[in-house]
């Protein structure tokens, strides 16, 4: 569920590894820092680890390196095939946020860059799925843009259209970015204690732990 962004990877995936790199001019403060992000979603991980929307592997390579027990889920077929192709040692299955493989016993769970493809209702279903499914102590690390109000977001869309950003522009009012308290409220009335850290000036580290 939450896949009607999904064909909008079958495009990008050529290029996506140039956008995280800095070398598309729109969306090079979005990526800013972006290994770094990647790194900190790493970090506060507990393996095993279910990471969703794994793109091109980026997160995940930093998540083996670790030495965790990684599962990958992607709905993009173009993604995982390259993904599968790049990282041997991983398996990217098909699933989403909402539907993958139940059967999986995680401590953790991982998104860089994605959450924001479901609409807030689906956000706060997926916590409560996830606080079912993990153990006390258990954590949600995910990365991705929040705005501290609906304001600062329309304050951000402006200032994007006046410097000619437009596929920025459009992302940005298609997908469902939210705000930081919404996202608060979502994930404490699911049962989780949330620490939000600001790692550029779009992206937050949400760290959730299952009381
Ligand atoms: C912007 S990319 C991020 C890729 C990678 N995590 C990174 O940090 O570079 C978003 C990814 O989320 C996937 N995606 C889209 N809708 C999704 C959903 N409902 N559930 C899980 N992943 C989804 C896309 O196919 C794509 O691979």
């Amino acid at each position: 569920m939450g896949r009607e962004f999904v064909t909008i990877f079958d495009e990008w995936v050529h290029t996506y590894d140039d956008s995280v790199s800095g070398n598309d001019a729109e969306y090079r403060d979005v990526f800013f820092k972006y290994e770094e992000i990647l790194q900190a979603v790493a970090d506060a991980a507990i393996s095993p680890v279910i990471e969703f929307g794994v793109g091109t592997g980026n997160l995940t390579e930093k998540l083996l390196a670790k030495g965790y027990e990684v599962a990958g889920i992607e709905p993009n077929a173009a993604m995982r095939e390259v993904t599968n192709e790049k990282l041997k040692d991983a398996t990217i299955i098909d699933g989403d946020f909402l539907e993958f493989d139940l059967s999986l016993q995680p401590k953790s769970l991982v998104c860089s860059y994605a959450f924001h493809h479901l609409t807030d209702a689906e956000k706060a279903e997926a916590f409560k799925l996830y606080a079912e499914l993990l153990p006390a102590g258990g954590r949600v690390v995910f990365a991705d843009t929040l705005f501290l109000s609906k304001e600062a977001q329309q304050e951000v869309i402006d200032f994007e259209k006046s410097r000619g950003h437009d596929n920025l522009v459009e992302d940005l009012n298609r997908e469902y970015y939210t705000t930081l308290p919404v996202m608060k409220e979502l994930i404490e009335q699911a049962g989780f204690t949330a620490e939000f850290t600001q790692l550029n000036n779009y992206v937050w580290l949400i760290n959730a732990t299952k009381n």
